[in-house]
């Protein structure tokens, strides 16, 4: 693809960009009319948006067109899933300065595309407009197919708080490229393109999760909600954190305790869970913690307080 967006113009790069969708059952109609009609059989739809802007969220020579896609589309599904629902379509809301190459629009939907197949989701819609920041703002949409939704309110005390999908790989690998490294390739390629663990958080709410939320911001930020949500303590057990050898490497060479990364590192969209003690959790779960009823509200550590950033805020000092 040549040129520029403004070259391509408002429309021709819409007629680009959607002409490289491909459609699905849950897409009745769309893109291309006023609005997409989505079949949405459960009768309830689960609804989720996230903005990505550059410089705060990705950079471009840190991450391709395709990564990003790849992310935007992954953070928003992670959401539905950590509902206990399955995701159904997409809808992408982009803004875009004119000399920014067209490719590069083409290439962020083909890396939308590519991680709602991944789902069993895909882009229905969205919109184009000029503005002087890439943002990509993305709303998905999922089907709970008769499950009850998973909310961050149902842990109690006596549960086991289990987790399954990465943690601390996305912050590695941005300490890595922040100092202008670009390996260890694991890490950088998981902070570029998260694999959150989709198909999880429907077989969590099988399973009988009591609560479940998607690690965005950090394990002990994101447990937080769950914890005030549900008026519990959640108390992690470090020993049972796995931190992989090489990421201690990491650790040590840039000055890192690496526990702090898997403890408060987010945008790897980990699933975590609550269950009764008594379920039997297939092998993908890990059991880190327990959830206690007194000191509600708190996420401890070993018993301890987490007294550091529990994760990432918009507004802290990051
Ligand atoms: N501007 C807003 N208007 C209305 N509701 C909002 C707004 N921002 C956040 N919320 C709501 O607040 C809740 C928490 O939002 P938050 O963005 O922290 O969750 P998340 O999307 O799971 O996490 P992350 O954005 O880190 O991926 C969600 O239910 C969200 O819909
Ligand atoms: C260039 C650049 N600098 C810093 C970061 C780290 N970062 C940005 S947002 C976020 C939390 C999740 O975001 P949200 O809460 O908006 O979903 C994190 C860990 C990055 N990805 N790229
Ligand atoms: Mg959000
Ligand atoms: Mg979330
Ligand atoms: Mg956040």
């Amino acid at each position: 693809m040549k040129g520029t967006v403004g070259q391509l113009g408002e429309f021709g790069l819409i007629r680009e960009m959607t002409s490289r969708l491909t459609a699905t059952e849950a897409v009745r109609l769309g893109p291309g009319d006023d609005a997409a009609v989505v079949a949405a059989p459960d009768g309830r739809v689960v609804a989720t948006t996230d903005v990505l802007i550059e410089g705060r969220h990705f950079r471009r020579d840190w991450s391709t067109a395709y990564d990003v896609g790849r992310k935007a589309a992954a953070q928003n599904l992670a959401d539905v899933a950590a509902m206990g629902a399955v995701p159904t379509v997409l809808l992408l809301g982009l803004v875009v300065p004119a000399d920014l190459p067209a490719a590069w629009a083409c290439e962020l939907m083909d890396g939308l595309r590519d991680e709602c197949q991944v789902a069993g989701a895909a882009v229905a819609g969205g919109d184009v407009v000029r503005g002087d920041t890439i943002t990509v703002a993305v709303t998905a949409l999922g089907d709970l197919r008769d499950r009850a939704p998973v909310t961050r309110a149902g842990a109690r005390p006596g549960d086991v708080v289990a987790v399954t999908g990465w943690l601390g790989w996305s912050a590695a690998g941005h300490a890595v490229l922040s100092r202008g490294f670009r390996s260890p390739r694991a890490f950088v390629e998981a902070h570029r393109r998260p694999e959150p663990p989709y198909h999880a958080g429907p077989a969590a709410a099988d399973l009988g999760a009591t609560s479940m939320i998607d690690v965005s911001d950090g394990l002990v930020a994101d447990l937080g909600h769950v914890a005030a949500a549900s008026g519990v303590r959640i108390d992690l057990h470090s020993a049972d954190i796995d931190v992989p050898s090489q990421m201690t490497e990491i650790g040590q060479a840039v000055g890192v305790d690496p526990l702090q990364w898997v403890l408060t590192g987010g945008e790897d969209h980990a699933i975590v869970a609550t269950f009764p003690a008594d379920t039997k959790l297939p092998a993908r779960w890990r059991v880190i913690g327990h959830v206690h009823a007194a000191a509600a509200g708190q996420v401890t550590v070993d018993g301890a307080p987490w007294d550091k950033a529990g994760g990432w805020d918009h507004f802290g000092d990051q």
